[in-house]
């Protein structure tokens, strides 16, 4: 096997970068660069130097024994200066040692998963984590990344196997006149499965915004000020306002946090009849993301009535309040309502994450899915009585088999180059 090597950090000037080596021989690396293997787990401070004795950087080096760090394997890691020419130094003497090459994106993950320092749900997890801007974003792959998901196809597991050798326990005493009726408690056993697998796939949305991020659409009649809002609300200047109706041709997208929550703010077209062929195209566009909006903001001018179908959740609020002066109107001028406006939206958006399931991809649901439904099939077959036990059986191992693919216990090379072609180089 490789020993593989990669800057951890983020590439460019910085105060320090960390170059991670890890393999069977990361630990000559240690010798090479810095000439001596610094004791595991303890940061050494140490002159690096290139083959021919030149000093590259002193550095702290920082070495992980095999089985006791990231990757399972022996790591080194070399916390640089973080210079560009330190690095590309350090780099070419790392590539110069026999078996060492540049690591792939994910390439360390990937070698943690395959020592089972991960699961398949974890190293997804870190992927999400990494990616993480807000803090509901965190919490989630935080609670991935510490194994939730994993216990609990683990639990399932068990309570699979526990039915499953029931059924089969029955199978083979059958001939026998041992009359044990086993089918509540392996019903009993499924149903809780199933009752969970449920739950997971009714907080899926949930936990799929949370990933992804809501949209809300401003929307309302030209020149009501919706582009006015939306540069208040992301509290920057974000669209081009202006006096005349029909300023807003294209959808504007801010990405900005409420209440902890990833949101897209889309400002669009004003909504009316327009003459003008480029401006009823934007109209066409409002419209069309308005629809598939998580939410929508009904900016109004007073006596206007919602231009579109109000769903629920769906926040109404009227405009330049400091004109109308109408205390319940919001104004983007003097900002009345706003942070009204934004606590509210907050307040919707954190009701419908209530409950995230842990399950985030498509890959997860499906998994699911299938699962769940040879649970189905295997209670169907259960009521059918002991002759069909054999059958009832055989779906609940392929239940099993369908969950563990999840936590990567079954073969899952195929789902692996996918998954990890998400990941940043280093990690
Ligand atoms: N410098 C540095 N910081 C880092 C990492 C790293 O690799 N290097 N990490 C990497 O992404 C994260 C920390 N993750 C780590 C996970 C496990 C082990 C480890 O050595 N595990 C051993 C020993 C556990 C123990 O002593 O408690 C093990 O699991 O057996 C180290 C780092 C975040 N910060
Ligand atoms: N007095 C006052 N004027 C506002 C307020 N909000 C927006 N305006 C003004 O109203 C006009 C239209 O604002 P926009 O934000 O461009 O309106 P819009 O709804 O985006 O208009 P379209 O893009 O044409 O649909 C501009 O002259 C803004 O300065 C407000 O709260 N008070
Ligand atoms: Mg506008």
């Amino acid at each position: 096997m490789d020993t593989i090597f990669a800057l951890a950090t983020a590439n460019g000037k910085a105060g320090v970068a960390v170059v991670r080596v890890s393999g069977p021989d990361a630990f000559s690396a240690a010798e090479a660069l810095a000439g001596d293997i610094p004791a595991p787990r303890r940061a050494a401070l140490r002159k690096l130097r290139d083959p021919s004795g030149a000093v590259l950087d002193e550095a702290l080096v920082l070495c992980f024994a095999s089985g006791a760090s990231f990757t399972g394997e022996p790591v080194v890691e070399f916390h640089l200066h973080g210079s560009v020419a330190i690095l590309r130094s350090v780099l070419r003497v790392l590539a110069d040692l026999p078996g060492f090459r540049m690591a792939d994106p994910g390439e360390f993950t990937r070698r943690a998963l395959d020592h089972d320092r991960l699961d398949l749900t974890q190293v997804e997890a870190l992927a999400d984590l990494i990616e993480a801007e807000t803090e509901s974003q965190r919490v989630l792959a935080m609670t991935v990344f510490s194994g939730a998901l994993g216990r609990m196809v683990e639990d399932w597991r068990a309570e699979l196997i526990a039915a499953a050798s029931l059924l089969e326990v029955t199978i083979d005493f059958a001939d026998e006149e041992v009359p044990v009726d086993v089918s509540d408690d392996v019903r009993a056993g499924l149903l809780r499965v199933r009752a969970d697998l449920d739950r997971q796939l009714s907080g899926m949305s949930a936990a799929e915004r949370i990933r992804s991020g809501f949209e809300v659409a401003i929307v309302g009649r030209p020149n009501v000020g919706k582009s006015s809002l939306l540069n208040a609300l992301a509290g920057r200047d974000a669209a081009i306002t202006s006096e005349h109706a029909g300023t807003t041709r294209d959808v504007i997208e801010v990405r900005m946090e409420i209440a902890g929550l990833p949101v897209t703010l889309l400002d669009t077209a004003g909504l009316r009849e327009a003459e003008d062929p480029v401006e009823r195209l934007g109209i066409a566009r409002a419209r069309d993301r308005a629809d598939t909006a998580d939410l929508r903001v009904f900016l109004l001018a007073e006596g206007d009535e919602p231009e579109l179908e109000v769903r629920p959740g769906d926040l109404i609020r009227q405009s330049k309040a400091d004109l109308s002066g109408d205390p319940q109107a919001i104004s983007s001028l003097t900002g009345q309502g706003i942070e009204q406006l934004l606590t509210d939206l907050g307040t919707t958006l954190s009701e419908r994450v209530q409950r995230s399931s842990l399950a985030t991809r498509e890959r997860h649901r499906v998994a699911f899915l299938e699962g769940r439904d040879c649970l189905d099939a295997a209670l169907r077959l259960l009521d059918l009585g002991p002759e069909r036990y054999d059958v009832a059986s055989e779906e609940v191992r392929v239940a099993i088999r369908r969950l563990e693919a999840l936590i990567g216990r079954v073969d899952v090379e195929n789902l692996l180059d996918h998954i990890f072609a998400s990941f940043c180089l280093g990690k």
